[in-house]
Order: structure tokens, then sequence, then C-alpha cells
């Protein structure tokens, strides 16, 4: 149906629209600046270890007395010289379903959800593919615990390096105590084992998912460097969100500072979206995964 307007009722109701719109938009502003409001009271919320539950507690103080040079070393071998399990990439991501993470203090969600939620958070955003998709892997480390760990210790919560002092700027610092390593004379100098400026490459994190996933795909994948730093640093907290370990770093780290905390929010904050519907998303990220790694890979 068609409907003929004379000049002037069309240039009225011309400039009703635009006001309508004018209202839209304020009212959008608005509404953005509540949400933002909402969003940075949130994040507060996030990451609070003084009122996580003992659970939390419990876990950090095993971790922090049992990463010690010579378990990190051994683990290292151990990794090197295990039979490998061969897997897709979702298979992996039902596989670790079962797991329920010990440190995490923000959510009880199932992993495959929170590996979904922080790719959808990244595409949602308009991140390039190869983001979106490292969002989607960067938990499968934790893998690790169905693959002979001695518990969750030695898996899942932030790392941080052996061989030197453990940082004040750790987690629950005092809980290093009972850490053998605290006694030794090198391991528990600034530099402990390592040169000035050596390079993040080139120092001991304590082993979990991140350190073991970046082993398990820097040759089975063909995503950028910067993904891959993000994996292999995503729960280093005390560099990438506290500033410690400078004097360890050299060139390429602070470029890979910069991937790991542009990737950080996605992982983080993700944790309070709605749920997703993995059996929905599954095809469109079936398509990325084909596009960056092989159909099977050794695990
Ligand atoms: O508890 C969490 C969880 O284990 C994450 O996967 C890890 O990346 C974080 O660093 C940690 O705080
Ligand atoms: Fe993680
Ligand atoms: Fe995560």
């Amino acid at each position: 149906m068609h409907y003929y307007l004379t000049t002037n009722a069309s240039r009225a109701l011309d400039e009703i629209s635009d006001n309508i719109d004018h209202v839209n938009v304020l009212r959008g502003n608005l509404w953005n600046e509540e949400s933002k409001f909402d969003q940075e009271k949130d994040k507060a919320h996030f990451r609070d270890y003084d009122a996580a539950c003992d659970r939390v507690k419990n876990f950090y103080k095993e971790q922090h007395e049992k990463q010690t040079v010579e378990f990190n070393i051994k683990a290292r071998a151990a990794f090197n010289s295990k039979q490998q399990i061969r897997m897709s990439i979702w298979e992996a991501m039902e596989m670790l379903d079962t797991l329920i993470d010990e440190s995490d203090p923000d959510t009880d969600l199932s992993q495959i959800e929170h590996l979904l939620q922080t790719a959808e958070a990244i595409r949602r955003d308009g991140k390039p593919e190869w983001m979106q998709v490292t969002g989607l892997v960067h938990d499968l480390g934790k893998l690790l615990f169905l693959f002979g760990s001695q518990g969750q210790w030695d898996v899942v919560g932030d790392t941080f390096v052996v061989g030197c002092k453990f940082s004040d700027k750790i987690i629950y610092p005092h809980t290093f105590e009972g850490n053998p390593d605290c006694q030794d004379p090198i391991y528990s100098t600034e530099h402990g084992i390592y040169e000035h400026h050596c390079g993040l490459d080139n120092v001991m994190l304590s082993w979990g998912h991140d350190e073991y996933l970046y082993h398990v795909l820097k040759n089975q994948s063909s995503l950028p460097d910067d993904a891959l730093a993000m994996i292999r640093y995503h729960s280093f907290y005390p560099w990438h969100r506290e500033g410690a370990y400078a004097h360890l770093m050299n060139e390429k780290d602070h470029k890979y500072l910069e991937a790991v905390r542009a990737f950080n929010p996605y992982d983080l904050y993700s944790k309070s979206d709605d749920s997703c519907d993995p059996a929905k998303l599954r095809p469109y990220y079936e398509k990325l995964i084909a596009k960056f790694f092989p159909p099977v890979l050794d695990w």
C-alpha cells in the first residue's frame, strides 16, 4: 500500500522521526553510561581473594608449597616423554567439561561454557577470528588434570616464576613460606637462576594449563605469536596485572604484555555473561577451528 503525502506533511513526519531518533540516541547514551557504571561496579567483585572460600585458599596454599624448581623440571620431562592422545579441538572441549576449577572464586560454570563465553565476548567486540578461536581454546590445557597430574595444584590457578624469589605480587604471598625453595640460597634471590632481562621465554613459569597448552599448540596450529602469548601467559596475573618481573622481560615481552592485557578482560569478565548453548554455537566455531588447527591434534 502507498501513501501520498503533501510536501508539508512529509516534512513534518521527517521532523518527528528525527526527534524520535534523537530521543533514542539520548536514551542509548544514558543506557550505555548506566551499564558502564554497572560493569565497573561489577568488576570489583572479580578476583576478590580475601573474600574467597576455603576451597580457593586451600588450593593456593597447596600450590604455593609444591611448585618448586625440582617439581617443574620433572613436570616438563614427564610432558616430553608421555604417550600422546589424539583428538580434535571440539572433542577436547567436551572431555574437559567434567572439571570444576578449585582455584576460581568467580565461576562454577562448566569449562565448555567458560570457553564459549570468552570466545563470544571477543566475537561480539568485532575482534579478529584468530583471537576468537584463542578465547575458545585458551583453557584446554586443563585437560592435564585428566592426563596424570598430581591434583589441581599443578593444573589451574595463577602462575608465577620459579627459580627466583617468589614475588609479593602473587596472591596469598605468605603461603610460600612452606615452599622449600624459599630456603634455597640461589632460588630465593631477586634474579635466582636467571640473567637480567633474559626474556620470559627463558624462565620457568609454574607448571600448569597455560604452559602445557602453549607447548601442545605451538607446532600444531597456525595461530599468530600474540595468540600463543595470550595462551601461555593468561594466568600470569602477577606479571600482566601487577607489573612484577620487569627485570626478567626482554623487548618481545613488552609486545606480548599488550596482547595478554587485551585478552584478559574477555577471560575474566565474561564469567558473568549469559550462558551459551554449545550445540547452537558449534557450527560457527567448527569453521574457525578448521582454519587454525588440524582435524586431530596430539595432546
Ligand atoms: O582460577 C583461575 C583459573 O584457573 C583460570 O583458568 C586461570 O587462567 C586463572 O589465572 C585463575 O585465576
Ligand atoms: Fe586459565
Ligand atoms: Fe579462562
